[in-house]
């Protein structure tokens, strides 16, 4: 089957091409798609890629029923219900490195238009009027810019600031003073931001936290004359408390590149002379479309082809060495999971996950996302994936805990899951053999060597002589052959577990004669 992409906004061909030169895949480009329209055809694509236009609500993602990825060609993602999208299993990547610098340079190029009036003056020359007095602006050198949000585009935006031999002093929950001085800038708390600077720029990602973070208070906070800019996400600023500082004299100007609607027009803060705007143009430029529109649109194949995608946003990233080295833990983990919910008889009430040895070397939540998926995918079915997992495990109420010690537990790497439902806690462990590949080793106290794959049956039943006996005839007489067999027990004539590798599945009938022979409590049969 096709793998379908819809595409919803303009995103440059160098990206699309590569996806339309790739075998099976069918692209769709629909920029003239209303919420209406894309509601009702949504269910046909296994790919989205947007903008910042587009607003993927869970109006659009819960009818998606086909979706397995959506792309941003560029960094915000807060036009995505990003919850919706895990809840779903749907994978969010994003381009975050392709437009920087378009960013970064539009914000200058609206700092140094706002600081010489350059929109307003063009504006009256077109309109006959010669006014040099009017447009009088102040110089940016010895003046302080204060940059609220120092990541990729506040620092490159810094840099260029210091250009212009402009004081910066930045906040950001991640900045040190150590690295502030290093970049040459002044290292602030936000409030001392506000208080000395004479041009402020935001550059947060739209959150929680930073929703209408310059409010009222923020304003009355800031030096009488203060210029705002912001190239990052209508709504982190508020806009009637902008508006009242521009008409109190506090602030004497403000480039917006975003409102927290758009497209705007006909809106109030673009009535005033002291406001100029682009219609959110930070990342429009040539370059920065053919990088995001590239980096996405390679995410999207990597996808495609069962690799590691670069730039998740809903999910831990993996370098590739990283995943080269845990890929085969990952099929180990499933299918210890796998396993595991087969021997409980109730519903799971807690997962403990204990790793032990050199794997503890690496960030192990990606695996454990592996064996919950493994555990729940029995109930649940293939609409578990490791990036709703957790969150599924989370609305059953299932407890998830993790340990790890590097202390190797008789083999190099073991990883054990325990799983505990209301009268039960059964456990199996797991690990990787040199050379030999995955193996199970432990169920419960027994010790076992089973190739976690095929068709397994798993028996307890007391120590007596005769009773692997009648099961191998039962088995026969049902033309079940047995490929390997494997015991263990507690002591002589005590507790006692067989595993079985079988050539085929086996029918509930032939489980249930197993049960009725005696001194056997209990079968299992498990299909990997
Ligand atoms: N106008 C446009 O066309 C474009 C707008 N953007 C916007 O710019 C935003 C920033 O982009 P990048 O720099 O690439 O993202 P980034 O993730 O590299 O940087 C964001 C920074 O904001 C900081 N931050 C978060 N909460 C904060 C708070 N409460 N106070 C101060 N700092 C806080 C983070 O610690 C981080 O360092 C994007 O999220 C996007 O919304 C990005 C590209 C183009
Ligand atoms: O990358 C971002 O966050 C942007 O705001 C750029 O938005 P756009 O892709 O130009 O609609």
């Amino acid at each position: 089957m096709a793998f379908r992409i819809l595409i919803t906004e303009s995103i440059s061909n160098e990206g699309i091409q590569r996806l339309q030169e790739t075998p099976n895949v069918i692209v769709e480009l629909r920029s003239n798609l209303d919420f209406k329209d894309l509601t009702a055809i949504i269910h046909q694509f296994d790919a989205l890629i947007v903008r910042s236009q587009t607003q993927v609500t869970r109006e659009i993602i819960e009818p998606a029923t086909n979706l397995k990825i959506i792309g941003r060609a560029g960094v915000g993602v807060d036009n995505i219900d990003l919850d919706a999208a895990t809840e779903n299993g749907i994978l969010v990547v994003n381009a975050p490195n392709g437009n920087t610098n378009s960013a970064a340079e539009h914000t200058m190029a609206m700092l140094m238009a706002l600081s010489r009036n350059i929109p307003q003056a063009y504006h009256a020359l077109k309109q006959n009027k010669w006014d040099r007095k009017q447009y009088i602006g102040v110089e940016l050198k010895d003046k302080t810019l204060g940059i609220i949000g120092l990541g990729r585009i506040g620092a490159e935006v810094a840099y260029r600031a210091r250009g212009q031999r402009m004081n910066v002093i930045a906040y950001d929950p991640f900045l040190t003073k150590e690295k502030a001085s290093k970049m040459g800038i002044e290292y602030g708390s936000i409030q001392a931001v506000l208080q000395s600077a004479d041009f402020i720029t935001v550059h947060t990602p739209l959150l929680k936290e930073t929703k209408h973070l310059l409010n009222r208070d923020a304003f009355e906070r800031m030096k009488p004359g203060v210029q705002i800019i912001n190239c990052a996400r209508g709504g982190i600023i508020d806009e009637d408390a902008l508006y009242e500082a521009i008409i109190s004299k506090k602030v004497v100007g403000a480039a917006l590149d975003v409102l927290e609607e758009e497209p705007f027009l006909q809106h109030k803060l673009l009535e005033l002379p002291e406001v100029i705007a682009t219609p959110h143009l930070g990342a429009s430029t040539i370059e920065a479309q053919e990088n995001v529109a590239v980096d996405v649109c390679q995410d999207i194949l990597r996808y495609i082809h069962g690799g590691v995608v670069r730039n998740p946003v809903n999910l831990p990233s993996l370098d590739k060495e990283f995943y080269r080295k845990i890929e085969p833990y990952f099929h180990l983990g499933e299918k210890l999971g796998e396993f595991l919910i087969y021997l409980a008889d109730e519903s799971p009430e807690e997962i403990t996950i204990s790793y032990a040895g050199d794997i503890t070397s690496y960030e192990l939540s990606p695996l454990s996302r592996k064996i919950i998926k493994g555990i729940l995918k029995r109930h649940l079915g293939t609409h578990v994936n490791e990036i709703n997992a957790l969150y599924l495990a989370n609305r059953k109420d299932i407890q998830i805990h993790e340990s790890k010690t590097s202390t190797k537990k008789g083999f190099s790497n073991l990883i054990t899951v325990e799983l505990k439902t209301k009268s039960t806690k059964r456990n199996v462990s797991g690990t990787l053999l040199n050379g030999l590949g995955a193996r199970i080793v432990k169920i419960d106290h027994f010790s076992v060597d089973v190739t976690p794959k095929g068709h397994i049956i798993v028996i307890h039943h007391t120590d007596q002589p005769g009773v692997i006996g009648k099961m191998g005839s039962l088995l026969a007489n049902h033309d079940i052959n047995i490929a390997t067999m494997q015991v263990d027990r507690s002591d002589i004539g005590g507790d006692a577990i067989m595993m079985l590798k079988v050539d085929k599945h086996v029918e509930e009938v032939v489980l249930n004669k197993l049960m009725m022979l005696e001194d056997i409590h209990y079968v299992r049969a498990i299909d990997l």
